[in-house]
């Protein structure tokens, strides 16, 4: 089982590798031909020490093995080192396939799928994950070979010379391989749990550093951030338990495999003076036969780093192996929204929705409004297919978004969010987001977002690279370098989640403007979680109890529900006593 499991990995390695693996594969045979030329410097040592024996050394025959030795030698190496740039070669290539092939893959796999998921772990197959198939590829590979294969040839030509001595050298072998399945023996599950602790530690380490301000805030340092010290401490334990329950395996597989002498020097001494073999035998086994084992320690690191390499292909696989949406026609001509009796549940569990309709007119605005909680970013996550419905429809011109091609469905969505997040890229390249729009177009979509005059004055106008985590950026000026993403993208569906949160007295203006621009001629579904929100809309869905149970115009709604009234009263009562403070600083 766990052998078909490995060679299942290695095969889809190689399939990941696609024609990189012809690299591989003349890797391994350079390799192969360097571990047959480990015997040349054996022969030519022992065809001089016969010849010594024989009293037939001359001077020519000395030049003609010393030639033979250092040529073997040079040979080997130089077929060892070509092996190693081929590896190098393909590993590298098949290495940047396979994480494009991940990134790629996740960029169509349905956010619920990758929200399962923590940014650690994902991240840990990226990079660690990832770098360890280079591990295997690069280096174990050509290695495994080499070293397998050289002891292979030493000890047939050591057949040729004297079975049972050759025999017996294979002593430390067998010894070997009881020690290393003493090793392995529950090392898997170890191994399991070490990589997970690496995975766990990656999240928490992204946690860290995304919360850096928080901490900061809390004065919380690693040490009073409980879950960091946790991380690290469980990864250090499991490392320092790995290396005590394998530290006596390795030592002693390593005094066993060079303990061939042993056996050897006194069983080839006895048959030398017992006259069955020659002097020239006895000590081509006391020294060749006792060390060619030596030859494959490195294969005890290349099967541990193996296990390793197992599971990354695993954790890559599973990562491939997320269903993606497939297939799907054009997005349709009209643009209204619908749901249709729609139930909904993140964990199969509680229902977020149900019994949920909907009907947004083509071009109209309409806020969602409700309590923390409702299910108002459920609602139109629902809508770009972040998650698929459980039962009902979504409908978007008469089409359910399932029969909608996915990426034609993104390319029609644009989704303004409550927070911006800006690469580490400069500004032009944040506001055209990988489409080939001209620097032309990028500034006229800034122009209308109110943000192209900002960005002129910043030092390097719109090649201004953008700070990490967006930091160099306010809240407002961040927001409307997204809605200048979005006027550019210029997708006939548009979704504001909380669009104006950012915005303060002074950026207010610019922010409605900005809006204004960018609603112009599109359906447009506001998720209001301020009623100030509300303003640049036609109508009202209220969400509540799961469902929506009232739309209409604002006058409409805030006769007929009762937390909407409710919440206009308590909005307008405050609005009052803001302007009666303003009043009184006015006057004071
Ligand atoms: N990814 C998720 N997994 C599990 N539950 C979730 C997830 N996202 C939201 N929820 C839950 O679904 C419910 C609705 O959340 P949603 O974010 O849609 O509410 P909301 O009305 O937009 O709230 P708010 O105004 O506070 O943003 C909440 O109980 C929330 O805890």
């Amino acid at each position: 089982m766990q052998k078909e499991k490995k060679s299942s990995s290695i095969r889809l390695l190689l399939q990941w590798a696609g024609k990189e693996k012809y690299w591989m594969y003349l890797a391994v045979i350079l390799s192969f031909f360097s571990g047959i030329c480990t015997m040349i410097p054996y022969y030519g040592i022992y065809s001089l020490m016969s010849a010594v024996y024989t009293g037939t050394c001359t001077t020519e025959f000395v030049i003609r093995d010393a030639g033979i030795i250092a040529g073997g030698i040079v040979i080997r190496f130089l077929l060892f080192g070509a092996s190693g740039v081929a590896s190098h070669k393909g590993a590298y290539r098949a290495l940047l396939k396979v994480r494009c092939m991940v990134i790629d893959h996740m960029a169509k796999v349905p956010l619920g799928a990758l929200n399962e998921r923590s940014t650690g772990e994902i991240k840990t197959v990226l990079n660690e994950d990832i770098e360890k198939l280079e591990l295997f590829l690069a280096h174990n590979v050509p290695e495994l070979i080499c070293y397998l294969i050289g002891p292979v040839v030493v000890f047939i030509y050591l057949l040729t010379v004297n079975v049972p001595l050759a025999l017996v050298s294979l002593v430390p072998l067998v010894l070997a391989v009881f020690v290393m399945c003493g090793m392995f023996m529950g090392a898997s599950s170890m191994m399991g749990r070490a990589n997970q602790s690496v995975a766990n530690l990656n999240s928490v380490m992204v946690e860290y550093i995304s919360g850096m301000k928080l901490i900061k805030a809390y004065n919380m340092g690693s040490k009073s951030f409980q879950k960091f010290s946790a991380a690290v401490k469980e990864e250090n334990d499991i490392w320092n338990e790995m290396s005590k329950r394998m530290g006596p395996f390795y030592a002693s597989f390593i005094v066993v495999i060079e303990c061939g002498m042993l056996l050897l020097v006194p069983l080839g001494g006895m048959f030398f003076l017992n006259g069955s073999i020659t002097a020239s035998v006895f000590l081509l086994f006391a020294f060749v036969g006792s060390m060619h084992l030596t030859e494959i320690r490195p294969l005890q690191e290349i099967s541990s780093n193996m296990a390793q390499v197992l599971k990354a292909v695993t954790k890559t696989e599973e990562i491939l192996e997320l269903p993606i949406y497939k297939g799907g026609g054009d997005f349709p001509q009209a643009h209204d929204i619908e749901l249709r009796n729609v139930r909904f549940s993140y964990d199969g569990k509680v229902n977020v929705l149900e019994h949920c309709n909907l009907k947004v007119k083509d071009g109209e605005r309409m806020a969602l409004v409700g309590r923390s909680g409702a299910g108002k970013s459920t609602v139109i996550e629902l809508i770009s297919r972040f998650y698929d419905v459980q039962e009902g429809e979504v409908l978007i011109g008469g089409k359910n978004v399932k029969e909608i091609n996915y990426e034609t469905l993104l390319q029609n969505i644009a989704i303004v969010f409550q927070k911006t997040f800006l690469t580490r890229d400069s500004v032009f390249e944040n506001i055209r987001m990988g489409s080939n729009a001209t620097l032309e177009e990028v500034r006229a979509a800034a122009k209308e977002a109110q943000i192209d005059d900002f960005i002129m004055s910043l030092p390097d106008g719109y090649d201004t690279k953008v700070g990490s985590f967006g930091s160099r950026f306010s809240g407002g000026e961040k927001q409307r370098i997204a809605i200048a993403r979005a006027i550019l993208k210029n997708a006939p569906i548009l979704i504001l989640d909380e669009a104006t949160s950012a915005a303060d007295p002074e950026n207010q203006v610019e922010i409605d403007k900005a809006i204004e621009n960018l609603c112009k001629g599109k359906t447009v579904i506001v998720v209001a979680h301020r009623l100030g929100a509300l303003k640049m809309c036609n109508r009202v869905a209220i969400v509540e109890n799961h469902t929506i149970t009232s739309v209409g115009s604002h006058d409409e709604v805030r006769q007929d529900n009762a937390y909407y009234n409710q919440a206009w009263t308590d909005y307008e009562t405050a609005r009052n006593i803001t302007y009666q403070l303003e009043g009184g600083a006015d006057h004071a």
